[in-house]
């Protein structure tokens, strides 16, 4: 029984919606990714369903990223244990072979955006208080290379490097014209416009699709693949540093004191 992730059978055939629910900010922590794991697993060998709309459960927050409290004062064994659900969360969503889109309808910063950006179509709400982008280097991280080919992927590699290296959260027009979503509506017509598009992806025969989808992904798949124990390695050894940790916890006090 998943408590943060909820699974609903869309309006139209063959579609399900995922939903995001993990109160307060949709983090993705550890208990979170597994979820999404399991409910992705069902959902891709479910025969019956061929697309997936993909949104939180209560507009404002769509993804808050990673969540940092698992990346803070925890041991090695368990950052090594909570990077390969992050790793495994992004080779389910990225190898998907059902159509994805994406219905974002709240704040998309970091690994939000990066679980928005594995869909095959992102629909955003046209609300200037949301933003989206890989935001890392504004919490003195950096983007894994996974994250970074994802967005190359999607923006062409300028203006993914210099999204990156400010570590922009753009607001919904500017995403638009970067090319990080895909369409731009307003906020009551999210769903339907998401549904919308995935009737036109649906249109095409699934194999095809499939297999063209397969053929795009696979080398930056591959990547991860290949040396997914080095980059765990790699995750622990950097999130370990003090200099990494200092400025994590300083971020995450700076966003508890925004409201005192
Ligand atoms: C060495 C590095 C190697 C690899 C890199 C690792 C890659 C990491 C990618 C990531 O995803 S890092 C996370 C990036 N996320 C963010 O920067 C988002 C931070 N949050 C916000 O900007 C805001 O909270 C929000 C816009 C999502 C929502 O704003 P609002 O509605 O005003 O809520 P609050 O800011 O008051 O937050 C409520 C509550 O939630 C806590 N929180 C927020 N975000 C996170 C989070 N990502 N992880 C854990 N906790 C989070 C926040 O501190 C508040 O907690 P309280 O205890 O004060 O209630």
């Amino acid at each position: 029984m998943s408590h943060r992730v909820l699974v609903e059978a869309g309006p139209a055939a063959g579609v399900a919606v995922l939903k995001f629910r993990n109160p307060p900010v949709n983090a993705l922590s550890l208990e979170m990714l597994m979820e999404l794991v399991i409910s992705l697993e069902k959902l891709e060998n479910d025969k019956a369903v061929r697309g997936i709309v993909i949104t939180a459960e209560n507009p404002g927050i769509f993804l808050a990223g990673l969540d940092l409290t698992e990346m803070c004062g925890r041991n090695p064994a368990h950052y090594a244990k909570y990077w390969e659900a992050v790793q495994e969360l992004w080779l389910r969503l990225y190898q998907s072979s059902k159509v994805l889109v994406a219905a974002i309808n709240g704040a998309c910063p970091a690994g939000g955006c990066l679980a928005s950006l594995t869909c095959d179509y992102r629909v955003m709400a046209d609300n200037p208080k949301y933003t989206i982008g890989l935001n890392e280097t504004q919490l003195g991280i950096i983007a894994p290379f996974w994250f970074k080919d994802t967005l190359v992927n999607t923006v062409g590699h300028r203006a993914a490097e210099q999204a990156l290296q400010l570590g922009t959260l753009f607001p919904p027009a500017k995403a638009l014209q970067v090319g990080i979503v895909d369409q731009v509506v307003p906020e009551e017509q999210l769903q339907s416009a998401a549904l919308s598009v995935m009737a036109q992806w649906l249109a095409i025969p699934d194999h095809a699709r499939q297999l063209t989808k397969t053929m795009m992904r696979k080398p930056t798949v591959d990547q991860l693949v290949k040396q997914r124990e080095a980059d765990i390695q790699s995750f622990v050894g950097l999130i370990s540093q003090d200099s990494i940790q200092r400025a994590l916890q300083t971020y995450l006090q700076k966003l508890r004191q925004k409201k005192g």
